[in-house]
Parts: C-alpha cells; structure tokens; sequence
C-alpha cells in the first residue's frame, strides 16, 4: 500500500485529534498535533514575560522564536505522544486555560506561522502522517492525498472538551469554555495568514450526531479508498 498525506483541519474541540491519533495508530503513521505546537509557543511567551495581560512583545518572541523547540515523545503508559518544549514535557500545561485563551491570538503572528509551517513541512516530507491543526489541508501539505474538515455546533464542542477537562479532575467552566471555543474559533478564521477554511477538495465532516466509534468508522472508509 502506498503512503499517503492525510490533513485533519476544523474547528476547535470538534474530535480532530481523537480521530487523527487513531488512524494513525492503526495504520502505522506518523501523527501530530499541530494545535500543540502553537500551544507550546504561547506557554513559552507566557512563562518568559512575552505577555504584559494580552498584549504580545512581538518583537521579542521575533528573536526567541529559533531558541524555541518543540517536539513530541511517545508516552509508553498513554501510547499516545506528549509535546515537549526545549526539552521539557509541557503536554498538560498546554491544555490548560491559560493558554487555549492566549493561543490564538499568538497563531495569528506571521512569524510564529512560518516557523511552525517549516518544521510541520519537514516532519511530513515522507509521508505516512496524519496531522491535524487549522491549515494543513490549505497551506501546510495542499497536496495531501486525504483532506477532511471537521465541524460540530459550539455547545456540543464546549461539552466535550468540560467532560475532558472534568474527566482529567481540572477545573472547568461550561459556560467559559463556549466562549473560548466561540473566541478561537472567530480568531481562527479572521487573521489575515492562513485562515481556517475548508481546502475546496477537502471532505466535510460534521461529527454532531456522530459516536467517536462510528466518526472513526468513517475515517477509515475514507483512507481505504484513497491509500489503495
Ligand atoms: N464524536 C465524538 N463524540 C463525543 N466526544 C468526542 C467525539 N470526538 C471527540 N470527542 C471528545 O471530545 C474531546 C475533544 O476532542 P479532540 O479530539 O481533542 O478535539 P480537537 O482535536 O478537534 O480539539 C475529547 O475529550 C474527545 O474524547
Ligand atoms: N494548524 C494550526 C493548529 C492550531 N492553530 C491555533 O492553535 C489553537 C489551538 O489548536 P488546538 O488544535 O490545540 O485546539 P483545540 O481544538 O484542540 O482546542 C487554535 O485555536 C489555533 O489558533 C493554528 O493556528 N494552526
């Protein structure tokens, strides 16, 4: 079977990365989270005073981002890979509300973009990799052999993410969650590099009314017919 490029793109909490990390497991591909990488860079300008409240030291985070490193190790007990930042595991710190309320505004800055999109290039360059994010069907690999973009309605997103967050013991609020969700979600598809949209060959996917099971089903459909 050949290897294929296969881009997860959509709005955020909808199941992504659920999905993305189960092809990939099943099918022997590479996976990654490109959300966490852009988490990792706003855990990192607000560990090292890049932030004064929301406002961002540009210029800063300009000359610190080649110092900035990130990548992922499997985590033998989860079997699931963990983000790490200049050689520390930050995999729970970037889930955190902090961050998911600070993130957007960071993957807007056109630097942080292309150096995200540059190494997401090279982690792809031999196919076989399943990578999910906002931009990877329209910018990062347009030539992915599987595109599919991913949707859900907000309440439905927002309470997926409070049980996980709950699930995982972590304070949450439902109604702070939705307006994060609602917030990104607003950024994501309005800056001016990259914007979330569907690539026009991508497959829409709205997971509402679907079981993680039956979305997964799905999935997999979709790459036996394009890896054949
Ligand atoms: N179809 C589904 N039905 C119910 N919960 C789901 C579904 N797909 C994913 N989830 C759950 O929703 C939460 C968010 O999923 P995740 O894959 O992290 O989303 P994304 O990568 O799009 O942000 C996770 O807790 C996941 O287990
Ligand atoms: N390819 C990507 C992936 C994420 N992002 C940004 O990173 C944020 C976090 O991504 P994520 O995938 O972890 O978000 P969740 O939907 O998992 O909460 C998004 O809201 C986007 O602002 C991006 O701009 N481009």
């Amino acid at each position: 079977m050949k290897k294929i490029t296969i881009a997860i793109d959509g709005f955020s909490s909808c199941g992504k990365s659920t999905m993305a990390k189960d092809l990939a497991r099943e099918v022997g591909y590479i996976y990654i989270d490109s959300g966490a990488m852009y988490r990792a860079v706003t855990l990192y300008s607000i560990e090292n005073g890049i932030f004064d409240r929301d406002v961002i030291d540009t210029e800063r985070l300009k000359k610190e981002i080649k110092d900035i490193h990130i990548s992922f190790r499997l985590n033998k007990e989860t079997g699931r890979p963990d983000t790490y930042l200049n050689g520390v595991n930050v995999e729970n710190k970037i889930r955190s509300m902090e961050v998911s309320s600070k993130v957007s505004p960071i993957s807007t800055l056109d630097f942080v973009r292309e150096a995200m999109v540059a190494q997401q290039q090279t982690m792809g360059n031999e196919k076989g990799i399943v990578m999910d994010g906002r931009d990877i069907g329209t910018t990062v690999f347009p030539d992915a052999e599987l595109k599919i973009f991913v949707t859900a309605t907000p309440e439905i997103r927002a309470q997926r993410r409070y049980d996980e967050l709950k699930a995982k013991g972590q304070e949450a609020s439902f109604d702070e969650i939705l307006e994060n969700v609602k917030q990104r979600d607003y950024i994501d598809q309005n800056r001016e590099v990259s914007p979330l949209r569907k690539a026009e060959d991508a497959l829409l996917l709205d997971n509402t009314d679907l079981s993680i099971e039956e979305q997964k089903k799905w999935l997999f459909e979709q790459f036996n017919k394009v890896s054949k």
